[in-house]
């Protein structure tokens, strides 16, 4: 089965807009679930840009699907983490003032840095993954890093979907048989939608989450949250 994590980075975006509590983070975060989501992700980002750091204390105790933080593993991402303990952490290389992510870690040349934190988190009972292209040997290099899973950034994929989706989805197959191979859980996320998932799914089975925020949103100002988390789901079937 593969788990549906809803981010709600853009619910917080929206709230912020208008500086009071509406739409409320933590509501929508329980309503997510309760139509269906199997996991809420949140990108508490140094900037405050949607998540807050007060969201995610807000969220902790409400969340009781799967709770996935992710952010770049700085001191203050890290105390907030081991902190809080969600059911999984995701690494991304993300400076604090990139428009959204764009890249995954390279880590051969990170490695020991890697290394030190996936045990950190480790130690604590908090499942890592990292944030990752689909260059074999940078995959290969974060089975070395001792991380639980990869998470495939799948922009690339989604770019190049409409153009031609069986060239698109290929690097993805081969990432996921080597992850498989190297004993790595395997996420993917980033720019999936209504119109890409489906195919992705059927052509890596073996997905153990998705996690999708942006798309899934703008997507509920046309059907509604509760329609729209149940179409994911249908394509994640
Ligand atoms: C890691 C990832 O692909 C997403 O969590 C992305 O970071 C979303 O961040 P924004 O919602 O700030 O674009
Ligand atoms: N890890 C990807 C994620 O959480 C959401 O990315 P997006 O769907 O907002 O592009």
């Amino acid at each position: 089965m593969t788990r549906l994590s809803v981010n709600i980075n853009k619910i917080a975006t929206l709230r912020n807009a208008r500086g009071g509590n509406n739409p409320n983070v933590a509501h929508v975060a329980q309503d997510c679930e309760r139509f269906g989501a199997q996991g809420i992700t949140i990108h508490p980002r140094p900037d405050e840009r949607h998540i807050t750091r007060q969201d995610v204390y807000d969220l902790k105790p409400l969340v009781s699907t799967e709770f996935n933080i992710e952010g770049y593993p700085d001191q203050r991402f890290m105390d907030l983490v081991k902190e809080i303990k969600p059911e999984q952490a995701t690494l991304v290389p993300d400076p604090p003032n990139v428009l959204t992510s764009n890249a995954g870690w390279d880590t051969i040349k990170h490695q020991s840095f890697l290394k030190e934190i996936i045990a950190e988190l480790k130690k604590e009972g908090i499942r890592t993954s990292i944030f990752i292209g689909t260059d074999i040997a940078l995959i290969e290099a974060a089975a070395d890093c001792g991380s639980d899973r990869v998470e495939l950034y799948t922009e690339p994929y989604a770019a190049n979907y409409a153009k031609n989706k069986s060239e698109a989805v290929k690097p993805f197959v081969n990432a996921a048989e080597v992850a498989r191979k190297a004993g790595l859980g395997l996420n993917a996320g980033h720019d999936l939608s209504l119109e890409n998932l489906q195919y992705l799914k059927e052509q890596i089975p073996e997905l153990d989450e998705v996690s999708i925020g942006h798309a899934l949103i703008c997507d509920a100002l046309y059907y509604g949250l509760e329609n729209t988390i149940q179409l994911y789901l249908r394509d994640l079937q």
